[in-house]
């Protein structure tokens, strides 16, 4: 029924804008703070980079600057330390090919009350 379809504007990775008819399950994958959090090891390492999420697992050891560095955010957020580091624009190439999904949005008055994730899981576990 026309309730079920929603017509969303989705930005693929390779930033071309797309217009898709979805029915109710979303096109992009997404995954909250914690489900990231539980991909922190060598053989399955997921990091945050821009609220974007990425499984470098396959790249961990091929990466330039060590393995250790990646290790060290791996299951968390390191868009301030892949930034601080000053990557060339190959690097982001690399990255993106690793995409996997968004990290969840967080409604604007959660962030805007400074709860946040929290709130969200909360709202996930009691669904
Ligand atoms: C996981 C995603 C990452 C990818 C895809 C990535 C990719 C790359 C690439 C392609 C290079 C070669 C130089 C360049 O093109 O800029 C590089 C170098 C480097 N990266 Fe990353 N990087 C990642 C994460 C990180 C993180 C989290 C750090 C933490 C600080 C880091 C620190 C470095 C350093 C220090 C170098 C320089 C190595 C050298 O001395 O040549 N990288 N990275």
């Amino acid at each position: 029924d026309s309730n079920s379809m929603a017509v969303a504007a989705v930005v693929s990775p390779s930033a071309h804008l797309q217009t898709t008819v979805t029915h109710r399950s979303p096109r992009v994958p997404e995954f909250s703070k914690d489900e990231v959090a539980d991909h922190c090891e060598i053989h399955s390492c997921w990091i945050i980079v821009c609220d974007k999420v990425y499984d470098v697992t396959n790249f961990t050891r091929e990466h330039p600057g060590g393995l250790d560095v990646i290790m060290e955010y791996a299951g968390r957020d390191a868009t301030v330390a892949f930034m601080d580091k000053g990557h060339s624009k190959d690097a982001w190439i690399v990255l993106s090919g690793y995409y996997i999904g968004e990290l969840v949005k967080v409604s604007d008055n959660a962030l805007t009350m400074g709860i946040g994730q929290d709130v969200h899981s909360l709202m996930l576990e009691n669904a």
